[in-house]
């Protein structure tokens, strides 16, 4: 049976599934949080500033009337707040409404221009995203060892680092390593290098995007599906599971109350049901043909990750 909660590196636990909200709109979330919360038995809410969503997620926490200390409450720095990171985890508080976070990630390695010509998204005038060259990701970590060091943030960690920006411009400058890399982890793109890197720093994977994100291509996977029929499970279930069996944390998102809760008892379910056979011939789909990223924003630099289109 899979452990219901991982242990990251400063000995917080954090529980093995989260639910995830980006793109859950803002009037449909607090349903959503609350649903999870209070009939499902999520522990674990994954949210970011950028997806303009945490005062209704907030919301949905405080319907849903469990109790702030058992819930594990991850948020993330956007992009264009790198110079003020204190700042940043204030606002991102004050949405919630909590005066502290479980987990706090830096959401991409980039600082984009506080001052272009838009507050989240800003671009040069060739169409680019305006990044600062300049700005040395060491500074951004550092603003993070602060906020965690102050108690603000009970772990701190990253999010879309390759093991290149790692290696190169955070572990050789930090007091702190970080807890957690949160990753695009799933059937298409297990990452099977980055996470064996990761796994000897310490450092804890999540995937996020497990089922495939929007319109995913995952759900009607040939192999997935003669899994789940093995064992009665649905292909999600076994998208899910195969993360869990693998001691990544796994953040499905969705807003509908039927798959919420699906891919909570899917998940735990089928990470009990996989043999060791299971979880090897699901490990060698993407390199037989069906590697695919699904979540690749015009960032115009090179991030330092293998199958990056
Ligand atoms: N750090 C980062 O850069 C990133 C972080 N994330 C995090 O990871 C979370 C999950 O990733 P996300 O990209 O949202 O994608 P997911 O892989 O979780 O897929 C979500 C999509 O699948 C649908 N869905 C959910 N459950 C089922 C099911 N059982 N059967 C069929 N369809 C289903 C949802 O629809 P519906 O909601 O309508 O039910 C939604 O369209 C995000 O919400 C976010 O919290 C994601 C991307 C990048
Ligand atoms: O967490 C979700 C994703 O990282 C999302 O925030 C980015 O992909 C963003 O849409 C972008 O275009 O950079």
């Amino acid at each position: 049976m899979a452990s219901l909660k991982v242990k990251l590196n400063n000995g917080v636990e954090i529980p093995i599934l989260g639910l995830g909200t980006w793109q859950s709109k803002p009037n449909e979330v607090a349903t959503a949080v609350e649903y999870a919360l209070k009939e499902v038995g999520y522990r674990h809410i994954d949210c970011a500033w950028a997806y303009g969503n945490e005062k209704e997620v907030g919301e949905g926490i405080r319907k849903s009337g469990v109790p702030r200390s058992e819930i594990f409450i991850t948020s993330k720095l956007w992009c264009t707040h790198h110079s003020r990171v204190e700042a940043a985890l204030e606002e991102t508080l004050a949405n919630l409404g909590t005066d502290y976070l479980d987990l706090y990630l830096i959401h991409w390695p980039f600082h984009l221009n506080p001052n272009g010509n838009h507050p989240s998204f800003p671009t040069r005038p060739d169409g680019t995203r305006d990044i600062l060259p300049d700005w040395k990701i060491k500074d951004t970590w550092a603003q993070m060892e602060t906020v965690y060091k102050k108690g603000k943030v009970r772990a701190i960690g990253v999010s879309n680092f390759s093991e290149r920006v790692l290696e190169q411009d955070i572990l050789p400058h930090t007091t702190v390593v970080p807890a957690v890399n949160q990753l695009e982890i799933h059937l298409y793109n297990p990452q099977h290098k980055l996470l064996s890197y990761l796994k000897s720093k310490g450092i804890v994977p999540q995937a996020y995007s497990p089922l495939g994100s929007t319109n995913s291509p995952l759900l009607s996977d040939e192999t997935a599906a003669a899994i789940a029929s093995k064992y009665d499970l649905q292909p999600s279930d076994v998208l899910l599971g195969y993360l869990v069996a693998k001691d990544i944390v796994t953040l499905p998102k969705s807003v509908t109350p039927t798959r919420i809760a699906s891919n909570y008892t899917g998940a735990l379910s089928a990470a009990s049901k996989l043999s060791k056979e299971d979880v090897e011939k699901l490990d060698g789909v993407a390199t037989s043909g069906k590697q695919k990223r699904l979540i690749t924003p015009p960032w115009g630099v090179d991030l330092g990750f293998e199958n990056w289109p």
